[in-house]
């Protein structure tokens, strides 16, 4: 790919005075993944009715929204005990700007391959956390006028439904428009540096998801498991495809008639299946697979509307390769519902106490991006399946139209995988899914060939 040349780079505050002060934060900011989150979107040669400059439109904006956004343009600061706290500080933004001497034709699909590091602000964690912007961009522009916008936010500020509102507003903010949802920002509502009200009777604690997920059989860690090379790779199911599957898993004993299996259910049910049988493992082999939940509605009450800030939690589904792949497709779906079904209110407040409770946070926080060992792994033998099904990923409007193509940026940690809807709206979905390069054919092979 053409090289992308680095033109210039500025810090972006809030345009007026903000609230500035210690800003805790709940538990479900400080585990998982604590590092950045990049997405692409890219956007043909803005129409002649645009009037404005383009870099001007989104930098002015920036700063507008972060008046109502202020905690992302603060820091995190590291406290005792593996957690860390929001230094509302109005320290800002970073804003890039990059020329390319390619044309956006050169991306063939837009899988998200190496070349697309360099549309990517990057981020350098061996950098003191207390100087780590929270939310970095990157504009590029193409020799063909065309252009491509990249955001990398970090995860223990927001989780993907508060990144996309924030983004969104943004772009609300670029096109003349007011604020459409003004953002919830206190998280004591998940009782961030407080304690949680007693219980009303003894705590029954059933929570696999902070066991440590399995190794495969023969080996006493996931060390040599977590070197291995990974590729990415973009699958996409038609809406017959999944009509197939859907019926194929609603049609066996393991379906509740009363409801039937969801897209995320079933697809999440055929890809544990298809990595079991692509991985090789054998039989007896147990593998947990990790699933995120939106608690905001399955709150008690329902978090505000607009709140701002993780409110994600990750359970786990567990069974071994052999059951998985013996059984119909209905059985794996249904250890996937009654994972999700397990989450209510007072499961989800078990957990923050159980967090509360722990002496030190680090050994579930996601520290990847910084070539830890430690952390959660949900590759071989297990997997990691996020559903991006229901954000609002598409047609981000800053004013010169919406863009042609959304994607996530660059996973490399074998085991995670994501599911969104295809940006046609034609009813399919997209499996961008990470495995070890020695698995991904095999993998594709049944992905297609099982359905
Ligand atoms: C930091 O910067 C970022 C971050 C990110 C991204 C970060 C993340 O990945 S955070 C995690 C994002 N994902 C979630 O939050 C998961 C949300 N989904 C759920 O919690 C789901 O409930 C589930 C646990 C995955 C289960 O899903 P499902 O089996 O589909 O069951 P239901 O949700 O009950 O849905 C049933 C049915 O209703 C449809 N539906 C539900 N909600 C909606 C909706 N709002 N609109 C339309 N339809 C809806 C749902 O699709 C189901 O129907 P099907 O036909 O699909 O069966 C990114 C970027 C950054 O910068």
């Amino acid at each position: 790919m053409a090289p992308i040349t680095l033109r210039k780079s500025c810090t972006i505050v809030p345009t007026e005075p903000t609230w500035i002060g210690r800003f805790p934060l709940a538990e479900w900011d400080q585990v998982g993944t604590i590092t950045h989150i990049p997405t692409l979107y890219f956007y043909d040669k803005p129409s002649e009715s645009f009037q404005g400059n383009v870099v001007e439109t989104l930098k002015n904006s920036l700063s507008r929204v972060l008046v109502h956004f202020y905690p992302m343009a603060g820091r995190l600061r590291w406290l005792p005990r593996g957690r860390f706290e929001l230094n509302c500080n109005a320290e800002g933004v970073e804003f890039i700007e990059a020329e390319s001497e390619g044309k956006l034709s050169d991306f063939k699909d837009f899988s998200p391959t190496p070349e697309f590091e360099n549309l990517m602000p990057q981020v350098n964690y061996k950098n003191p956390i207390e100087t780590i912007p929270l939310f970095l961009a990157q504009l590029t522009r193409f020799k063909c006028g065309g252009l491509s916008l990249s955001v990398n936010i970090s995860h223990a500020i927001v989780d993907g439904q508060s990144a996309l509102h924030f983004i969104s507003e943004w772009a609300r903010l670029a096109r003349g428009e007011p604020l459409e949802t003004v953002p919830f920002l206190d998280r004591k509502i998940l009782w961030a540096g407080e304690p949680l009200p007693p219980f009303a009777s003894p705590p029954k604690f059933g929570h696999k998801e902070f066991d440590q997920p399995p190794f495969l059989i023969g080996e006493k860690d996931n060390v040599e498991e977590r070197k291995k090379k990974t590729i990415v790779a973009m699958l996409k199911l038609s809406k017959s495809q999944l009509e197939k599957l859907r019926s194929k898993a609603n049609g066996s004993k393991y379906a509740d008639p009363s409801r039937g299996f969801t897209r995320y259910e079933t697809v999440t049910g055929h890809v544990w299946r298809c990595a079991c049988k692509a991985r090789g493992h054998s039989p007896e082999q147990p593998t947990a697979l990790g699933i995120c939940i939106d608690t905001r509605s399955r709150m008690q009450p329902p978090l505000p509307r607009g709140y701002f800030g993780n409110a994600t939690l990750d359970v786990v589904a567990a069974s071994t390769s052999g059951e998985l792949i013996s059984n119909e497709l209905g059985f794996a779906a249904s250890l996937i519902s009654k994972a999700i079904k397990n989450v209510t209110n007072e499961y989800m407040m078990i957990g923050i106490e159980y967090l509360k409770n722990q002496e030190d946070l680090k050994k579930f926080q996601d520290l990847h991006a910084l070539g830890s060992t430690e952390g959660p792994f949900y590759g071989n033998p297990n997997l990691g399946l996020v559903s991006w099904l229901t954000l609002p990923m598409y047609g981000l409007d800053f004013g010169w139209g919406k863009e042609f193509y959304t994607g996530p940026g660059t996973h490399d940690f074998d085991g995670d995988s994501l599911i969104l809807p295809d940006q046609n709206e034609d009813g399919s979905v997209i499996l961008a899914t990470c495995l070890q390069v020695a698995h991904m054919e095999a993998f594709k092979k049944h992905f297609y060939e099982d359905i």
